[in-house]
């Protein structure tokens, strides 16, 4: 942070930098897997960083949480059981509480920090981690999807970007073990970052997908602090006929996602289309 703003300088988008301007800088610790930051920022509300990304505000950070969790789980028919890998900041869980099929939300993140101080300075992510409803463990996504095969109907991949603790979810091994641990007819959503930046990865992500999976789509939301201002989801069905790209239900009390604009994710601009269909 210098003269008074936070920018989001990384070798992950060369040559370009989003600037927060801070107001106050609340928390500073290196937990046992990453740099902690948070701080108030002056038109974004409190801002949760973790090795100089942001990885969520509080003014714009409905828009990634509505999406990747409404994409699978309003697509899924019954949806009972979901689990969160990552996601420590308690959203995504708030965002599968929704759904009224759900019974149970299981959150798994490898870094307590993250929880804790989210607990403290995004409330209105993690408040819901307490609902009777959810379990949270800390640990490795890897180790518990292996002890837990056939048994999720939705898996949703909230990680950080694919350098440090969560550079693993973004590899061949960590989907087939979504893959097994998801209950038949299942669904995964993952964070897909963005066209503008990572379209090499995402095109690598999608041929591992697509020879797992029988149905894998790419679909986009616009979030301004993000790099680039959009961010990306990949989303899988186990079920051969499934069509992610229509919503089974409303899903009420969001502020980003409806049915329309859960279609329209899925439409893709011309680069990205070909590139993701050449393979
Ligand atoms: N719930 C936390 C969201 C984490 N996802 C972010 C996507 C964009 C990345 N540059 C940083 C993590």
């Amino acid at each position: 942070i210098k003269d008074g703003w936070f920018r989001e300088i990384s070798s992950q988008w060369p040559g370009q930098a989003m600037t927060l301007k801070v107001n106050k800088i609340l928390h500073i610790e290196k937990s046992l897997f990453q740099d902690v930051l948070v701080f108030e920022s002056e038109t974004y509300g409190n801002v949760l960083v973790l090795d100089g990304a942001i990885q969520c505000t509080e003014r714009d950070e409905f828009s990634y949480q509505e999406m990747i969790a409404h994409l699978p789980l309003a697509s899924h028919p019954n949806p009972k059981r979901v689990l969160v890998i990552g996601g420590g900041d308690g959203g995504v869980v708030r965002e599968a509480l929704k759904h009224d099929t759900v019974e149970e939300v299981v959150l798994c993140d490898i870094d307590e920090a993250v929880i804790r101080v989210s607990k403290t300075y995004l409330p209105h992510m993690s408040s819901l981690l307490s609902d009777p409803r959810v379990r949270v463990f800390i640990g490795d996504g890897f180790k518990f999807l292996a002890d837990n095969e056939g048994t999720y109907d939705v898996i949703i991949t909230d990680s950080s970007d694919p350098v440090g603790p969560a550079q693993s979810l973004f590899q061949k091994p960590y989907f087939q073990l979504l893959h097994d641990a998801l209950a038949p007819g299942g669904h995964i959503s993952t964070q897909g970052e963005c066209q503008w930046i990572h379209l090499p990865l995402i095109t690598e992500l999608r041929q591992i997908v697509s020879n797992l999976f029988p149905v894998s789509e790419y679909a986009f939301t616009t979030i301004p602090t993000y790099p680039s201002g959009q961010i990306g989801f990949i989303i899988c069905s186990k079920a051969v006929d499934r069509d992610l790209k229509t919503p089974l239900r409303e899903v009420k009390n969001t502020v980003y996602y409806n049915s329309a604009v859960h279609k329209a994710a899925f439409t893709l601009p011309e680069f990205t289309r070909a590139m993701l269909s050449e393979g």
